[in-house]
């Protein structure tokens, strides 16, 4: 069963064209990730499928609806977390989510098993405007999940978390995930996407580049295989291995560029050179360069 359906989809704001032709389509139950630099349009998009803007042209269909105008259908259908959430200020976070689930029915123990799940069970007296940056992100985070949504939007939902938090909520929405709920996630971070979406949209300017698993969109690249050795071997031992073509000496170590990565690797072997030997396929990064001609920069 298809959870989205976006058909040619854009929005301007004045001149800027943030949404330009964007077409995606996300079946239910799975892991979808929006990547992109600053401004590539993810949240304009993500807000277009929410149903919190109304698109130029193009649409949008959200299991099965329109989103727009406002649909209460599927208010309580979807959880939605927002780049940036605006709370009332003087509640504690408890209450605050409390507030939140009392608005979908949902009962206060239940609520409170959420401030468990996303680690905040130490702050629950903390009034709101009193939760650093990280905190305030998990509180928003189980405010959009309170209800068991089966459609969850993620706007960045790890952008302000420390290096646990980040791994703890990857978890949580694995879980989510696994349950049978649909999540739809931007994200600058191309681990982040790699990790745990099943397809990713690498959005620039306003458009969808590519949509795919990552590993297709890795294998898609027309780039070498760079294999690392430990800093060392004489560099002309190395660059007669059969199948190497660049060598260059680094600091960590001696990186080898290579299209036939079994064949150095045997050569490297039999040569007894395999010391610290680390070998790297492409990665998300290089699926952005090779598309944009651009680094990617988060
Ligand atoms: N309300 C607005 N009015 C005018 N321009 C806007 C507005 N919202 C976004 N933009 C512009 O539209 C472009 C796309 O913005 P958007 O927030 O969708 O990108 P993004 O990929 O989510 O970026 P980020 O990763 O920084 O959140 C940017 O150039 C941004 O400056």
């Amino acid at each position: 069963m298809v959870a989205i359906e976006v058909v040619d989809l854009a929005l301007a704001y004045g001149e800027l064209r943030a949404v330009d032709g964007v077409s995606l389509d996300v079946a239910e139950g799975e892991f979808v990730g929006i990547l992109g630099p600053n401004g590539a349009g993810k949240t304009s998009t993500l807000e277009l499928v929410e149903g919190l803007r109304r698109p130029d042209s193009g649409t949008v269909r959200v299991l099965g609806e329109s989103p727009w105008p406002r649909n209460p259908r599927l208010l309580p259908r979807m959880g939605v977390q927002l780049q940036a959430s605006s709370f009332f200020e003087r509640l504690t976070a408890r209450e605050q989510l409390r507030t939140f689930a009392s608005l979908y029915a949902v009962s206060a123990g239940r609520a409170d098993e959420w401030l468990e799940r996303v680690g905040l069970v130490e702050k629950a007296a903390t009034r709101v405007g009193d939760l650093s940056g990280g905190q305030a992100q998990r509180l928003s985070i189980a405010c959009a999940l309170v209800h068991d949504p089966e459609l969850v939007f993620l706007d960045e939902p790890t952008a302000a978390l420390d290096p646990q938090a980040r791994r703890n909520l990857w978890d949580l929405l694995v879980g989510i995930n696994e349950a049978g709920r649909t999540v739809v996630l931007t994200t600058h971070y191309m681990d982040e996407a790699e990790t745990l979406c099943d397809r990713v949209a690498i959005m620039d300017r306003g458009r969808v580049l590519r949509f795919d698993t990552p590993a297709k969109l890795v294998r898609g690249l027309d780039a070498p295989t760079r294999i690392t050795v430990a800093p060392g071997p004489d560099l002309e031992r190395l660059r007669v291995v059969p199948g190497v073509g660049d060598v260059v000496a680094t600091p960590d170590g001696t990186v080898l560029t290579t299209r036939e990565p079994t064949l150095v690797l045997t050569g490297l072997a039999e040569r007894d050179l395999l010391d610290g030997v680390q070998v790297h396929t492409g990665t998300l990064e290089d699926v952005f360069l090779d598309l944009t001609g651009r680094e990617y920069r988060a």
